[in-house]
């Protein structure tokens, strides 16, 4: 496949883009949301319903954008979002969103559905701060642990449990088109495992409807509760974090059960139709957390300002989907590279242009609501 041209403004140009070079069944899987797509359209809206209160004459001559998570630190509070597939967009895959993550100085959250081994993977972003492994929870426990414990062992960083699928949502672009893995691809973290050998023939099925809906019901575990947390510390040193909280008081439950990290998100719209924006759960969940873990956000993340509305109304870092893949769809390592470091400049920019020369300096009151009184009002 040759790599397209890679001139861009900005992330928001990039869809149709890959729409025009992905086949109809990839680009439905990666851009569709679940039912009416609500959440989809609500992700991306609600950033853009939120206004920035600049600061003035601050000496912003020289902005660092840089954070902390885990204690490494990192370009900018940006992660990679764990993301199924991504050989459907580009023969290199996972290895290309590693190594481009790993030069931008960005960490990479690694999908349990990755159509490249997980060990290549944190190979490939050996340069890189850190590389975290999503988990999907398998009814098959010793499956889990196995999965687990490969992904330490590989230098992965931190666990991160999705917590927001036990079904997986109805995505209707995968039910009309029918989709399925194609042949030359696998789940490769899957495979060689007695189980998998059975799960992976579901994906490629003749079966109509999504293959990937079928392969979800079969294996992953919709009995899980909060009793998995211990169980999963109990297997493994490496932190955990939680994807997928929406409400303040499971954010609390998940700290309380042991939680190291909780990630606001509602996979990108693709769960639960109607489920809140991220964007606007976000304010409740941080304050439940009320720092004892850092929080994270995802779904509709798309400029630097929608960054600085997150970190300001909460989240410690932002994780970034789908625009990944389609940069990953134009141009390889090369096209996720260019949409990292565009982020980056629209970060740093915006950064300067609010006074804020470090990322301490963001706070609750740079960002106002439509329902909120101008800052002169409170005066
Ligand atoms: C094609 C695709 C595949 C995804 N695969 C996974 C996955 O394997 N595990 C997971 O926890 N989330 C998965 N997600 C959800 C993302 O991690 C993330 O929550 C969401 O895409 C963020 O929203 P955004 O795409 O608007 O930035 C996937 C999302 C997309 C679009
Ligand atoms: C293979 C899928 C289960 C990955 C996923 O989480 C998604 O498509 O949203």
């Amino acid at each position: 496949m040759p790599d397209s041209d890679l001139t861009f403004q900005n992330l928001e140009e990039l869809k149709p883009r890959a729409e025009k070079i992905l086949s109809r069944q990839a680009f439905g899987y990666y851009a569709s949301g679940s039912e009416s797509e609500s959440t989809l359209r609500d992700n991306e809206a609600s950033f853009k319903r939120y206004r920035l209160v600049p600061r003035l004459m601050v000496d912003v001559s020289k902005v660092d954008t840089t954070v902390t998570l885990l204690g490494r630190k990192i370009a900018c509070p940006v992660l990679v979002a764990p993301m199924a597939m991504q050989r459907l967009a580009h023969s290199d895959g996972e290895l290309a969103t590693s190594r481009a993550a790993a030069a931008e100085g960005i960490p990479m959250v690694q999908s349990t559905m990755g159509t490249v081994e997980l060990a290549e993977v944190r190979r490939a972003g050996k340069a890189g701060p850190m590389m975290m492994f999503q988990l999907y929870v398998f009814k098959e426990r010793g499956f889990v642990k196995q999965l687990v414990q490969h992904a330490e062992k590989s230098g992965y960083n931190a666990i991160v449990v999705t917590v927001d699928a036990p079904f997986l949502g109805k995505r209707e672009a995968d039910e009309r088109e029918g989709f399925k893995l194609p042949d030359h691809l696998r789940l490769e973290n899957l495979t060689g495992l007695a189980e998998a050998a059975r799960m992976e023939r579901k994906v490629h099925s003749k079966n109509k409807g999504s293959g990937i809906a079928l392969h979800f019901a079969d294996h992953i575990d919709p009995s899980l509760t909060w009793d998995f947390i211990p169980w999963l510390h109990s297997i493994t040193r490496l932190p955990i974090f939680l994807k997928g909280v929406l409400c303040p008081e499971d954010a609390h439950m998940g700290v309380e059960a042991g939680a190291d990290g909780i990630i606001v998100s509602n996979h990108g719209g693709r769960q639960l139709d109607y489920a809140p924006a991220s964007l606007d759960a976000l304010p409740g969940i941080a304050a439940a957390v009320g720092k004892r873990v850092p929080v994270l956000v995802d779904g509709g993340v798309r400029r630097g300002t929608d960054i600085i509305k997150a970190l300001a109304m909460g989240a410690d870092v932002v994780l970034i989907g789908r625009p990944i893949l389609w940069g990953l769809t134009l141009g390889g390592e090369s096209g996720v590279r260019k949409v990292l470091e565009t982020i980056k400049k629209e970060l740093r920019l915006s950064m300067a242009l609010m006074g804020c020369p470090s990322i301490e300096h963001l706070g609750r009151g740079m960002v106002i609501a439509p329902w909120d009184q101008y800052p002169n009002a409170r005066l």
